[in-house]
């Protein structure tokens, strides 16, 4: 061993006497081009290709050094113990991570390694320039095997800019666009007004049954990493999402954590300031991929017009959703200044939904019954979400966000056991269960819980009394009816079929009170 290295500093130092006499001899112009000359020489014999990704590209940034450098900070590096460099780029909020100067990473792709090494040479001779150059020069070197390069170009670079795409705007703060500029356009001609999107909420903490959420989160993965399936199968790569459901069950959030989940842009459309097809293909148009496209409660923002009821004139000049596809369309595409269904239609669903890809869109509604099954159907709206009263294991959930409550381990779990009994029973929202939380957050846990339990009996216990109510108020209907029928019967002239109309009209009144005072 001793012999080894004795051999092997009497070899170096050879190599730096014979560099030393070569530096003393020949001139530096001629010792670079006998090293150009030797370089070639060992890449035409060495089974490696090389490919140099500078930083600038002439005058400009190159773009894939700026990829590269993103991918390796993602990938390759923080597993290889290379150092890395830390940067945090405009308009993020997150740090990423850098191979810093003259570090090597290996990676490895379709099952090639490949090595990248980050090279920075101070810049010999800056000459003339328009801008100010950087020092030094730098560029990352793609060492790849020679028998690999058919296999790996240009697949591996198309890998590194997507996934640059991808970290970039995942380290990015989400936007949130608005159209509440009814139809103008701002200096850069474009309709949409965009606003950081920071919204908190996220799958974990959305109280919702956790097979169901886990349902949903694989939906969106499936979608999100479904490029290659898309275009198989032809399919324009979108996916239509309808969360209905009461009030306050988070229908909102929902779509506040699909968008943190998959770190996309969010454009909230407001239909009431659109007046024309026109104009809604032109929103359309000016949505970027990677997005949710979101229209909330869809019913209240625009009259919507069913099919059955387009024979009907539009009543009012607002805004209208009608089957413009009818011959008989009186409403909005007759004028051309009006939404119709059709062309909403063709927003979520026809050609013009196609231009861009990689789009969600979502519409929420209290009132599903109300939407005209055109919307409904599948390839439109394919996954139909009902956002109900807070069930047992949502509760867990929301108790888990805002107390800290550990499940069964917990110090207060019997007093959440007892819960378990009155939850369903006191059809309580989640924004319901969160203000009661809220409201006692000082009171420590274990009164909060106590308190939360009063709630959710008083509640279940007035449901119980004024379905009671309800029903005896149903039976002497019922009573009141069979006298009517007979008085009818007896006397066949009286207006019967006018008051039963009236009387319907007036059930179906009270009947949404009554839904709305639970509510
Ligand atoms: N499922 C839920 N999980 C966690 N928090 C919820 C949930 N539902 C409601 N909340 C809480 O209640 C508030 C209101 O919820 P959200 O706005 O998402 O309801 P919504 O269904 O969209 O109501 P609306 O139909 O009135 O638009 C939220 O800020 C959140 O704090
Ligand atoms: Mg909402």
């Amino acid at each position: 061993m001793r012999e080894y290295w004795t051999s092997l500093a009497s070899l170096m130092g050879a190599l730096a006497f014979l560099q030393g006499v070569l530096h003393a001899v020949f001139p530096a112009e001629l010792r670079a081009a006998v090293a150009r000359l030797l370089g070639r020489a060992t890449r035409a014999f060495s089974p490696y290709c090389y490919f140099d990704v500078t930083e600038t590209d002439g005058m400009s940034n190159n773009e894939i050094y700026d990829a590269v450098q993103l991918y390796l900070s993602s990938t390759a590096a923080p597993a290889s113990g290379a150092r890395l460099s830390l940067t945090r780029p405009h308009n993020a909020s997150s740090f990423t991570f850098g191979l810093a100067a003259s570090d090597r990473v290996a990676d490895s792709f379709l099952g090639a390694a490949v090595t990248w090494e980050h090279v920075v040479a101070p810049r010999q001779s800056p000459g003339f320039s328009w801008r100010p150059l950087p020092e030094e020069k730098r560029r990352f070197t793609l060492r790849i095997r020679r028998g690999d390069r058919e296999k790996l170009l240009p697949a591996y670079l198309d890998h590194i800019l997507a996934k640059a795409q991808d970290i970039k705007r995942r380290s990015q703060d989400r936007l949130l666009y608005t159209n509440a500029r009814g139809g103008g356009m701002d200096a850069r001609g474009l309709p949409w007004d965009p606003v950081p999107f920071k919204h908190p909420s996220t799958f974990d903490t959305l109280a919702m049954d956790p097979d169901r959420k886990a349902d949903i989160m694989a939906d969106l993965r499936d979608f999100s990493n479904g490029s290659a399936f898309y275009e198989r199968t032809g399919r324009a790569w979108k996916r239509g999402y309808l969360l209905y459901g009461p009030p306050g069950t988070g229908k909102s959030s929902m779509i506040a954590a699909m968008a943190n989940f998959l770190g996309y842009d969010v454009y909230d459309l407001e239909l009431t300031e659109v007046s024309s097809n026109a104009e809604l293909r032109k929103l359309l148009m000016k949505t970027t991929s990677k997005s949710i496209i979101v229209i909330e409660d869809i019913d209240c923002s625009v009259d919507l017009t069913n099919r059955a009821a387009m024979a009907q004139p539009a009543p009012k000049p607002r805004p209208s959703i009608t089957d413009g596809t009818a011959d008989h369309d009186t409403t909005g595409a007759a004028t051309g200044r009006s939404i119709t269904l059709s062309g909403l239609l063709n927003f979520t669903d026809g050609l013009w939904s196609c231009c861009g890809s990689e789009r969600i869109f979502v519409f929420t509604t209290n009132h599903v019954e109300k939407l005209d099954p055109a919307l409904l159907r599948s390839g439109r709206m394919d996954m139909h979400v009902f956002m109900s009263y807070c069930s047992f294991p949502a509760l867990k959930i929301l108790l888990k966000n805002y107390l800290c409550f550990q499940g069964d381990s917990d110090d207060c779990a019997d007093v959440v056991r007892a819960m378990e009994e009155w939850i369903e029973a006191a059809e309580i929202t989640p924004a319901d269960v969160s203000e009661v939380l809220i409201k006692n957050r000082r009171n420590g846990k274990k009164k909060t819980l106590v308190e939360l339990l009063e709630v959710l009996k008083a509640r279940a216990e007035k449901r119980q009394r004024d379905s009671g109510t309800a029903a005896a108020r149903k039976d002497a209907g019922d009573n009141e009816e069979e006298e009517e029928e007979k008085r009818a019967l007896e006397s066949p002239k009286e207006g019967k079929g006018q008051q039963a109309g009236k009387d319907s009209c007036q059930d179906g009144q009270d009947e949404e009170t009554d839904a709305k005072k639970q509510l």
